[in-house]
């Protein structure tokens, strides 16, 4: 490295000082899509943003995803798969499939990598130490023919009715990251699938996180240009959700925000997690690169 190098690498360190003590034992709950996975340089840029935090002292908890991840062991096994209001309509062979994915190959994939930063992840999901309860979602959509509003059947896709803390409060005061997926019990002993963006919020509700980042493939919420929209009122995200701006899987995502800022949680950002080190620019620069959803 030359003497200028190092002089940049000092002075970027000592203008992140004021952000680690701004989050020293604040918790950060990152949710990484599986739209932001799959490129093996950005997979370590991500588990070493992750280490970094925990190094720092802020109690990071990863949320995953892996809906694209899901989609092609389902279309290797010949089960056909579709979506309805942004979430997979989910029969008994599917979830089966969904947790084999999530709590299995996936997860191991990220505790590994941070495992292999120095850091100590240990993978989990709702299941684990009775973390989080589901129950069958009532997802609702309004019929645009007709405008009567029905309830989906999903089959087994959860809502979370319940957040048990005591396991993520032990380890926030460990050397343990928790890496969970979203799959979960109900207490009528079916497994649910539960959408990702709408698990890390319940996570992040319960804990009253300090931070929620959505880490997806785009630079956050677009307006009809396909422009970035740096900051988003929540009756603004409302309004974009009913005119067709925000679609797919962009909804859950965005009812999230919405709910969580609801539930106390006091920054939620959603940024391109295909942006390398975007966890490390968003919390520890002045200016965030995504959209910040504001109440
Ligand atoms: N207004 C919008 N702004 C940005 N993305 C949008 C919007 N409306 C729909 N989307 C879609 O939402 C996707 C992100 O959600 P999703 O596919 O569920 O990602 P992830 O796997 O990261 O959760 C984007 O890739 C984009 O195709
Ligand atoms: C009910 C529902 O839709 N569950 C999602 C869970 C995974 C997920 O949400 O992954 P991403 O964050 O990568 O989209 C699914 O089956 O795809």
């Amino acid at each position: 490295m030359s003497a200028s190098e190092s002089e940049t690498q000092a002075r970027l360190l000592a203008q992140a000082l004021p952000y680690m003590q701004r989050y020293e034992n604040k918790t950060i709950v990152v949710k990484y899509g599986g739209h932001a996975m799959g490129d093996a340089e950005l997979g370590k840029a991500f588990a070493s943003d992750i280490a970094l935090l925990k190094q720092f002292g802020v109690n990071p908890i990863v949320v995953h995803g892996g809906g694209p991840q899901i989609g092609a062991m389902l279309s290797k096994m010949g089960i056909e798969s579709k979506f309805e209001g942004g979430l997979r309509v989910t029969d008994q062979k599917t979830v089966e499939i969904v947790e084999m994915v999530l709590a299995g190959s996936i997860n191991k994939e990220i505790v590994a990598l941070i495992n292999q930063t120095g850091e100590w992840a240990i993978g989990l999901c709702g299941k684990d130490g009775n973390m989080v309860f589901a129950e069958k979602a009532k997802k609702t959509v309004v019929d645009p023919d007709s405008n009567i509003e029905r309830v989906l059947d999903l089959g087994f896709v959860g809502e979370v009715v319940e957040v048990d803390r005591t396991l993520l409060d032990l380890l926030a005061k460990s050397e343990m990251i928790p890496v969970i997926a979203p799959v979960a019990p109900g207490r009528d002993g079916h497994t649910y699938n539960i959408n990702a963006d709408t698990f890390a919020g319940a996570i992040a509700g319960a804990l009253r996180a300090d931070r929620l980042l959505f880490l997806t493939d785009v630079p956050g919420v677009l307006n009809r240009n396909g422009e970035l929209i740096k900051e988003l009122s929540v009756s603004e995200a409302r309004a974009l959700i009913k005119d067709g701006t925000i679609s797919g899987g962009m909804i859950p995502k965005v009812e999230t925000c919405i709910e969580a800022i609801n539930a106390g949680v006091q920054g939620v950002v959603i940024l391109n997690g295909k942006t390398a080190h975007s966890v490390l620019l968003e919390i520890f620069t002045e200016h965030g690169a995504g959209t910040l959803i504001v109440p």
